[in-house]
């Protein structure tokens, strides 16, 4: 009770936030059916706009010299495919349309489609019934997939599977161009071990479809492009989303820019707990990281073996040593919970008993968000009892392997979604599960996905880094979601200007810390 009062308190400061909404097929449905109702459009010149959008895409990025060799399913996704054809060919391109028949009923769009078609150009098209009817393709050709979009009931079966996996072996021979859905992707349920097309681009209409974001799904979209096609905002505005991607904008809404008198009490006191003997440079990193973030001081409590190096590598923060000579051990007894606005608690911490102890005290006495990673995880997945003690609104920041040590294993990644968002809900916290979209799983059940970041950050102390972010926002009273959302965006765009600079192979974690002043210079 208590923590649902907190965490109402904590979302009526949280800001209002613009972002990108992640809608299901279902709601894209409506979508599609309030636009022609209310624009008012017809469900023809719909499709006409859509799949005049791709057209124009494929003129901007392939010849006329290319052969285009277009596969139609029998829905609205094939009509797509079928206007598609009808475009280029007008734009003087060779296009072949195979008629896949995965249905014994067309859609009343894809008949109007296919008769324009056949009047205007018969010889190009033919049927696809069965996997010998592949056509054998030549050097130059550019293959578009239209086959099922959005409309996919179930995972594809028999020959039409077949006809994906014939289409997937072309994948090192000709650029592969999906109609708003790779064909058997599902766009909300797992789509494991179903045949998929394994697009190099896809052309997707109007907004993200959850399936892009799943890392079980990395084969498939290949380079994904929002095509907007104008469906009614009214719609969009109004309809509620689960799942949300986060951009530049939103973040432009959190940052609150410096004030002209603010001295350094004003952004915030903030407590890091970390380091071990081994394990110095995990501390080091996320205190370098949480004062290039902007907080106000820092206090570090370290081991004593790790006095001295803290004092030499950041003569920024102050230094607080533990009892225990090689690990921290009882750190609780000396945080007095009034002087410091937040604490970040993990980064090189070890596994010992007495710091989960500590740990368990410290939980108990500190009321306000805090920040929970690495081996501070590692000890709630061992005594998960403490989870229960988290002050609410607090963040813990997992990567796949500490997310299933923390709450047990998934057959998929949609179920682990689920998981992490369920989790959130029922500790009132975030929960931050690391990855290429990292997902930022909130205490109301809203799930945004950060899109910043890049492979060179796959990298030891990166995670700390960003746990020195984190913490340093919350110091600076970032509202919880506010912090969470700008910190990941933050440390993935400066990881992505640390790539362009160094590249992703020789970037390391310091790295992304040199180039932080720069992310919030450019980025917001
Ligand atoms: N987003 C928009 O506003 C617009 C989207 N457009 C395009 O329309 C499709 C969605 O069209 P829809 O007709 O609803 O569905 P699809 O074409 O994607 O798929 C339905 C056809 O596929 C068959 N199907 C379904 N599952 C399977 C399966 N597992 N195996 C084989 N065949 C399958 C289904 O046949 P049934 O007999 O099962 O009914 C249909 O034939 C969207 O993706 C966009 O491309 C508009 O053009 C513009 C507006
Ligand atoms: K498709």
């Amino acid at each position: 009770m208590i923590r649902f009062f907190m965490f109402l308190i904590l979302e009526y400061f949280s800001v209002q936030l613009s972002n990108m909404k992640i809608f299901t097929a279902a709601q894209i449905r409506e979508a599609d059916a309030f636009t022609i109702k209310n624009e008012p459009i017809s469900s023809p010149q719909l499709m006409e706009r859509a799949a005049g959008k791709c057209a124009a895409w494929i003129g901007e990025h392939y010849s006329q010299q290319h052969p285009i060799y277009i596969f139609c399913g029998k829905g609205n996704n094939g009509g797509d495919g079928l206007v598609i054809a009808r475009m280029l060919q007008q734009q003087g391109y060779t296009v072949s349309v195979g008629i896949v028949q995965n249905s014994s009923k067309a859609s009343p769009d894809h008949i109007l489609q296919l008769q324009a078609l056949q009047k205007h150009s018969p010889s190009s098209l033919y049927e696809i019934g069965y996997i010998t009817d592949f056509p054998a393709l030549p050097a130059n050709a550019v293959i578009v997939d239209a086959i099922i979009g959005t409309g996919i009931n179930k995972p594809i079966e028999g020959w039409v599977a077949g006809i994906i996996h014939q289409i997937n072996d072309q994948h090192h021979k000709h650029p592969i161009i999906a109609i708003d859905m790779p064909s058997g992707l599902m766009a909300d349920v797992s789509s494991r071990h179903a045949p998929v097309v394994q697009a190099h681009h896809t052309l997707s209409f109007e907004f993200y479809k959850l399936a892009f974001l799943l890392p079980e799904n990395a084969a498939f979209p290949g380079q994904v492009h929002i095509l907007p096609i104008g469906l009614h905002p009214e719609y969009i505005t109004h309809t509620p989303a689960r799942y949300h991607l986060s951009d530049k904008e939103m973040m432009r809404t959190i940052y609150q820019p410096r004030d002209p008198f603010a001295h350094k009490g004003t952004y915030g006191h903030a407590l890091l707990i970390a380091g071990s003997y081994g394990k110095m440079g995990a501390a080091i990193l996320s205190a370098k990281a949480c004062l290039h973030a902007g907080v106000g001081l820092l206090s570090c409590h370290v081991p004593q073996s790790g006095y001295q190096i803290m004092q030499i590598s950041e003569p920024c923060a102050m230094c607080i040593t533990d009892e225990g000579t090689d690990y921290n051990t009882h750190f609780h007894s000396s945080i007095d919970a009034s002087s410091y606005k937040t604490i970040g608690i993990g980064p090189g911490l070890g596994t010992q008993p007495v710091t989960a102890r500590s740990m368990e005290l410290l939980l108990e006495a500190f009321p306000r968000p805090m920040v929970i990673d690495a081996d501070a995880l590692n000890l709630l997945s061992v005594y998960p009892y403490l989870l229960y003690k988290i002050p609410a609104g607090s963040i813990l920041t997992p990567h796949p392997k500490e997310f299933e040590r923390l709450f047990g294993a998934t057959t998929n990644d949609v179920e682990r979604l689920e998981l992490l968002s369920k989790q959130a809900v029922k500790l009132q916290i975030y929960i931050l599960l690391k990855g290429r979209y990292t997902a930022i799983a909130c205490p109301d059940g809203a799930v945004y996905f950060n899109n910043t970041g890049n492979p060179g950050m796959a990298t030891g102390g990166s995670g700390d880094v960003l746990t020195g972010i984190l913490t340093g926002l919350l110091a600076q009273d970032y509202a919880p979601k506010a912090a969470v959302l700008l910190g990941t965006w933050l440390h993935g765009f400066a990881g992505d200007l640390a790539a362009a600079h160094l590249s992703q192979e020789a970037m390391t974690a310091s790295d992304i810390i040199s180039y932080l002043g720069k992310a919030f210079q450019e980025g917001l």
